[in-house]
C-alpha cells in the first residue's frame, strides 16, 4: 500500500517525497517550500490545459471517424483536405519562422553524429550509453556481421586471428579513406611519431597526412605515442598504439585499436523504452538520471565469471599544438520525458486526482539537471548551461505551446533563466508532421531538434484513419507515399526555419540491433536525406554508424537541399489503405502471426518483468528491437484488420495462442519467465496482449500505455499477494 504525505494542497507519495527531499533538492539552491509550492501551482495552472488538449484529441478523432464512416475508402483529396481544415486538424501556416535557440552545446550545433537511445532505468545500459561517446572500431567490427563469418574468419570461442586480420584491414581502409597519407597506405605504416608538433608516419619513407590539419595531437611520448588523435567532419578518431598489447604486438605499427567518437548525443529515455508505472518505478527512473547528472552513477554486475564495476568515463586528454586538449568522454545527455497522455498517482491533487505524468517529469528531471548547471557533479553534461528535454507524442502546435508553457513555469520554480530548458520536438504524430512549422514556431527559442523515422508515427497513421479501410501490410508502409512525404517535409521545415544551423534534424531508429552489415549499407541514407543525426539502438551500432558521418558532410548535404526540397503536405495525407484487401491466404496469416508474435514477445516482458525494450525474434528469426512504439503499430494493425473483417476475433485469439506457445519456447532459458500457455486466461501478459488488439480501436490515439500500465500494476499486485 502506498503511503502519502500532505504537502500543501498535494498528496505526495512518501517514496517520491523522501527522494526529492533527501537526494534531489540538496545542492540545487531550491528549498523544499519553493519546490512543492511551485509544483502545486504548476499543476493547478497546467493540468486543466493538459486535460483539454486530450479532449481535443478525442473530439478530432471522433470527427475523423465519422468522416470515414460517411466516406469509406480513399478520400477525395479536395474534400478531405477542406474537412481537415474545418475541424482544425490542418492549421493555418502563418508567417515564416526562424529558430533562435541559443546556448546549445557543440554536440548539437556542430558535430553531426549518431544519437543513441537508452532506457534510463537500466543503470548498466545507461552508463554504457553515456560512455558510448567513444567506441572501439575493432570490437564493433569483430563482434558483428560487418565482417562476414566465412573463410576461416568465423567468431570462435577464443580470439580468431584470421577474423582479427580482416578487422584490422577494414580499420586501415577507414583510415586511408578519411585520413589519407600524402602517399601510400596506413596498411604499410611501421610507426607514428610526433616531430616538431607534426605527425610523422613511417611507411616506406617518412610521410605525413595529406591533410595535416586532420592531426590534432597525441598522448604519451612523442617518439612512441600511446594515441594519435585525428579529426574529420568535427568527429575525433584515436589511433591507439601499444606494442605490448596482445593485438598491438602483432601489428607492424603497434596499433591495438582505433577508437571512434561515436554517440555524440544520447537520449536517456524515460518513455517508449521504459516500463515505469508507479512511484517506485519512477523514483528508479529519476534516481538514475540524478546519477548521470551528478556523474556518480555506478553499477556492479557479473559478466561471465567476472565482476564488472561500471562508472562514467573520464574525458580524454591529449597534447596538441596549443597545449593540452580535452575531448568529452561522455555523450551529451538528452532526457526524454513522457508525453501529455498519462497521469501518475505518485502525486495527487486535493480532490484525489492523479496529476499528468509529463508535468512531474518536466519538473523533476529539470530540477535534477540543475545539479549539472551548478557543476555539482564529477562532470559537466552541458558546457553551455542548457537542460535538454525531449518531448514525445505531441499532436499539433497547441500541444507544443502547452509544453513551452510548462517549461517556462518549471524554469521559474527551479530558478534558472528563461529558455535554459531546450526542447526536442519528436515529429511522431500525424498532426505534428502536418503542422510542423507552427509547432516549431511555438518553441522557436527552445527547439534543439526535430526528428522523424518514428514507429509511433506509423501507429498514429493507422489509428487516425482507422475507419477508412484496411491498411496495407506493415512491411509495405516503408514504401508508402505518406512516409516519404513525412520524412522530406520534416527536413524541409528544419532547413527553412534555420534549425539546421543551430540544432539537429534527426532520423529514425535502426530497429534490427544484430543486422549491422545491413545498417552499414543503408543508414548513410539518413544523412543523404538531410539528417545530421540518426538513432541507433546500441553502442556498437553507434560506433559503426559514426563512420557514415566521416563519409558525408551533412552540412553540405543540408545546404544543397535548401533549394531542392519541397513540403509535401498533400502526399502526407495519402492514407495507406489497401486498394485490394484480398491478400493470398499465406500472406494474410503471416501478417497476423508476425504481429502477434511481436506483441506477445514484447508485452510479456513489459507486464511481467518490467522491461520496456526488448529484442524479439520475428517469424524469420530476425531479432527486432521492440518498444512501445512498435507495439502501437502491431496492435493497431491487427485491430484495424479486425475492424475491416480481414480476420475475426476468434482468429485473433487462436493466433495469439499459437504465437504465445512460440514466445514461451523462445523464453525457455529465462528462470524468471512465466509461460503464457496453456492457461491463457490466467496469464496477465496474454490478456494484456489480447486486450491491446481487441480494444485497440478504442485506445486514445492507439496508444498502448493505458493497457500496459494497468496490466503491469495488476501483475505487481498479484505478486505482492503471493509474497
Ligand atoms: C521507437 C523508439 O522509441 S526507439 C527508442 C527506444 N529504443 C531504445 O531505447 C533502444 C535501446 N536499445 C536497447 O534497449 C537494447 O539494445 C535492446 C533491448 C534493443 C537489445 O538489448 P540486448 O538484447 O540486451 O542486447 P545485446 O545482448 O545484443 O547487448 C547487450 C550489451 O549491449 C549494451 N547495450 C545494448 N543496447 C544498449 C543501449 N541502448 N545503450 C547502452 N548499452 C546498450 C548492454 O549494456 C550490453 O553490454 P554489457 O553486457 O557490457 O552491459
Ligand atoms: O519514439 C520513437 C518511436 O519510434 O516512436
Ligand atoms: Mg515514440
Amino acid at each position: 500500500m502506498s503511503t502519502y504525505r500532505k504537502q500543501g494542497k498535494l498528496e505526495v507519495n512518501e517514496l517520491l517525497y523522501q527522494f526529492i527531499e533527501q537526494e534531489v533538492l540538496p545542492g540545487t539552491k531550491v528549498d523544499s517550500t519553493t519546490f512543492w509550492k511551485g509544483a502545486e501551482d504548476i499543476i493547478s495552472e497546467l493540468q486543466p490545459g493538459t486535460e483539454a488538449a486530450l479532449e481535443i484529441r478525442e473530439e478530432i478523432q471522433k470527427k475523423l471517424d465519422s468522416w470515414h464512416r460517411e466516406n469509406p475508402g480513399t478520400p477525395d483529396p479536395e474534400k478531405y483536405h477542406s474537412y481537415l481544415k474545418d475541424i482544425g486538424y490542418l492549421e493555418p501556416e502563418g508567417e515564416d519562422v526562424t529558430v533562435t535557440t541559443s546556448n546549445l552545446d557543440k554536440e548539437v550545433t556542430e558535430q553531426a553524429g549518431p544519437q543513441l537511445v537508452v532506457p534510463v532505468n537500466n543503470a548498466r545500459y545507461a552508463i554504457n550509453a553515456a560512455n558510448a561517446r567513444w567506441g572501439s572500431l575493432y570490437d564493433a567490427l569483430y563482434g558483428t556481421d560487418v565482417i562476414p563469418e566465412k573463410d576461416g574468419a568465423e567468431k570462435t570461442g577464443a580470439y580468431n586471428p584470421k577474423r582479427g586480420e580482416k578487422v584490422i584491414a577494414y580499420a586501415r581502409e577507414f583510415l586511408d579513406e578519411h585520413f589519407p597519407l600524402e602517399e601510400g597506405s596506413h596498411k604499410d605504416v611501421s610507426s607514428y611519431q610526433i616531430k616538431n608538433g607534426s605527425l610523422t608516419i613511417e611507411a616506406a619513407g617518412m610521410k605525413t597526412l595529406k591533410n595535416p590539419a586532420a592531426f590534432l595531437g597525441h598522448r604519451g611520448k612523442e617518439e612512441d605515442p600511446e594515441a594519435v588523435i585525428l579529426i574529420n567532419n568535427s568527429l575525433h578518431v584515436e589511433i591507439q598504439i601499444d606494442r605490448t598489447h596482445p593485438i598491438g604486438k602483432t601489428d607492424k605499427a603497434g596499433i591495438k585499436d582505433v577508437m571512434l567518437e561515436a554517440a555524440t548525443t544520447t537520449i536517456v529515455d524515460a518513455e517508449d523504452s521504459v516500463a515505469a508505472v508507479d512511484a517506485e518505478d519512477k523514483v528508479g527512473v529519476y534516481r538514475n538520471w540524478l546519477g548521470l547528472m551528478k556523474g556518480d552513477l555506478s553499477t556492479t554486475f557479473k559478466k561471465g565469471a567476472e565482476e564488472v564495476k561500471r562508472t562514467l568515463s573520464e574525458d580524454r586528454t591529449y597534447t596538441g599544438k596549443n597545449g593540452e586538449g580535452r575531448i568529452s568522454g561522455r555523450s551529451l545527455l538528452l532526457m526524454r520525458n513522457v508525453g501529455h497522455l498519462m497521469t501518475t498517482d505518485m502525486i495527487k491533487t486535493a480532490d484525489g486526482k492523479e496529476i499528468p505524468e509529463g508535468i512531474a517529469d518536466a519538473l523533476i528531471t529539470s530540477l535534477i539537471a540543475k545539479h549539472d548547471l551548478l557543476k555539482n557533479g564529477r562532470f559537466q553534461n552541458s558546457k553551455t548551461g542548457s537542460i535538454y528535454i525531449v518531448k514525445p507524442k505531441m499532436h499539433g502546435s497547441q500541444e507544443v505551446k502547452l509544453t513551452n508553457a510548462l517549461m517556462t513555469r518549471v524554469e521559474e520554480v527551479i530558478g534558472v533563466p528563461k529558455n535554459t530548458i531546450k526542447i526536442g520536438v519528436m515529429d511522431e504524430e500525424r498532426r505534428t508532421s502536418l503542422n510542423l512549422k507552427q509547432c516549431i514556431r511555438e518553441v522557436k527559442e527552445r527547439v534543439f531538434f526535430i526528428n522523424t523515422g518514428f514507429l509511433d508515427r506509423t501507429g498514429d497513421e493507422i489509428h487516425t484513419s482507422f475507419l477508412g479501410g484496411a491498411m496495407i501490410r506493415k512491411g509495405d508502409m516503408k514504401q508508402s507515399v505518406w512516409l516519404s512525404a513525412y520524412e522530406e517535409s520534416n527536413v524541409y521545415q528544419g532547413l527553412h526555419t534555420a534549425l539546421y544551423k543551430r540544432g539537429q534534424i534527426g532520423k529514425g531508429m535502426w530497429p534490427m540491433p544484430d543486422e549491422m552489415k545491413q545498417m552499414m549499407e543503408q543508414k548513410s541514407g539518413h544523412l543523404l536525406a538531410g539528417g545530421n543525426t540518426a538513432w541507433v539502438p546500441s553502442p556498437t551500432a553507434a560506433a559503426l554508424h559514426a563512420m557514415h558521418y566521416h563519409q558525408i558532410d551533412t552540412k553540405q548535404v543540408q545546404t544543397g537541399k535548401l533549394q531542392t526540397l519541397h513540403p509535401r503536405a498533400e502526399d502526407m495525407l495519402q492514407i495507406p489503405l489497401e486498394a485490394d484487401p484480398s491478400w493470398e491466404e499465406q500472406d494474410r496469416r503471416h501478417e497476423l502471426e508476425n504481429n502477434a508474435q511481436g506483441i506477445l514477445g514484447y508485452v510479456v516482458r513489459w507486464v511481467e518483468q518490467g522491461v520496456g525494450c526488448s529484442k524479439v525474434p520475428d517469424l524469420n528469426n530476425v531479432h527486432l528491437m521492440e518498444d512501445r512504439a512498435t507495439l502501437r503499430i502491431a496492435s493497431q494493425h491487427m485491430a484495424n484488420w479486425l475492424e475491416h473483417g480481414i480476420c475475426s476475433k476468434e482468429e485473433i485469439r487462436s493466433t495469439m495462442e499459437k504465437m504465445a506457445r512460440l514466445v514461451d519456447k523462445q523464453n525457455e532459458g529465462d528462470p524468471d519467465y512465466l509461460p503464457m500457455a496453456p492457461d491463457f486466461d490466467h496469464s496477465t501478459a496474454f490478456q494484456a496482449a489480447l486486450e491491446l488488439v481487441l480494444e485497440g480501436k478504442h485506445q486514445p490515439s492507439g496508444y498502448t500505455e493505458p493497457i500496459l500500465h494497468r496490466r503491469r500494476r495488476e501483475f505487481k499486485a498479484k505478486q505482492l499477494q503471493h509474497q
